[in-house]
């Protein structure tokens, strides 16, 4: 019922929801001035045209809208009005995570970690991109998007279609230019971007002390410093981008988690999300 990813496109667009049932053509009929003799098939059609005038109708107010592909296979999956987007970027050990946790707490959103996505997929015993995987985040590398933007997609659509929910915080996601361009083109245009301000010394101290326990094979300082690199040199022009665009909210996250947290209550605010 789902667009996928198909090689065509480079990513995948493919098969759909509930497509918009067409309003019954009367193929062919005749409508007779009143001076003429109706058709046999005049009331059947009259009636064939109401059910399709109805059903049309119903389906335009119908309140669980399939996403936009059943309409234009062009656009994006779904239509600005079906769900919310917020991307939550910043550094790595900005405390990202730890915000979304909160917030979900509080708001009705579904948090998607993509590090915690990739993470699961490579867990997976027959993942076939499991090693690949490993090999990026062990490097501070951004995985090709293709395997991000699709276990997103699928995250997504699981939680709409199954529970109904339409408010997602994507955390640490789009990471390059090339993941924010089209994950807005293929799945939806965000709402907003969450940016974590964060000096560096503070995301290592967060980062080599989270490595004590996380077990992660990318907290450790020789990973650490490839991602505070990969961070610079790709994922900061994603949030410029998104700036210039007057759709970020920045937040000092270089305080104790209940300031911050406060601190992006109010800028939700004044974006207008609400809880
Ligand atoms: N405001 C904060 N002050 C102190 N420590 C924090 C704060 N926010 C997060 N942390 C800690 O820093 C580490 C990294 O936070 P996390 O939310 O995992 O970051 P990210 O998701 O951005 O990598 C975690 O161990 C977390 O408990
Ligand atoms: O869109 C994404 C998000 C994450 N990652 C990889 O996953 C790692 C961990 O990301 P996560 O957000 O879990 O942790 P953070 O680095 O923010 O602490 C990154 O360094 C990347 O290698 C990726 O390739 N693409």
């Amino acid at each position: 019922m789902l667009r996928l990813f198909a090689p065509s496109r480079g990513i995948i667009t493919g098969h759909r929801v509930l497509r918009a049932v067409p309003a019954a053509r009367a193929g062919g009929a005749r409508f007779y001035s009143s001076q003429q003799q109706k058709s046999k098939h005049f009331y059947p059609l009259l009636l064939l045209g109401g059910l399709a005038i109805g059903v049309t109708y119903y389906n335009l107010n119908s309140t669980s809208k399939p996403p936009r592909a059943s309409i234009d296979p062009t656009g994006p999956l779904f239509r600005d009005s079906d769900i919310d987007v917020i991307f939550v970027l910043g550094g790595p050990g900005s405390g990202k995570g730890t915000q979304c946790a909160k917030l979900v707490k509080n708001y009705d959103f579904v948090h998607l970690s993509a590090g915690d996505l990739l993470r699961a997929e490579q867990a997976k015993p027959n993942s076939e991109y499991g090693s690949l995987i490993a090999h990026y985040i062990k490097e501070g590398l951004i995985v090709p998007q293709e395997i991000t933007i699709n276990l997103l997609k699928n995250a997504i659509v699981e939680q709409y279609t199954k529970n109904k929910k339409t408010k997602f915080l994507i955390d640490g996601f789009p990471r390059k230019m090339d993941q924010a361009v089209s994950f807005e083109d293929l799945i939806v245009k965000s709402k907003l971007t969450l940016y974590f301000e964060c000096p560096e010394e503070v995301m290592l101290h967060r980062l080599l002390e989270r490595g004590k326990t996380s077990g992660r094979a990318d907290d450790n300082l020789e990973s650490i410093k490839k991602r505070f690199r990969t961070f610079l040199e790709t994922s900061m022009p994603v949030v410029d981008y998104f700036d210039k665009q007057g759709r970020v909210v920045k937040v000092n996250c270089n305080q104790p988690v209940e300031e911050v947290y406060n601190k992006v209550v109010s800028a939700f605010a004044e974006k207008g999300v609400t809880k």
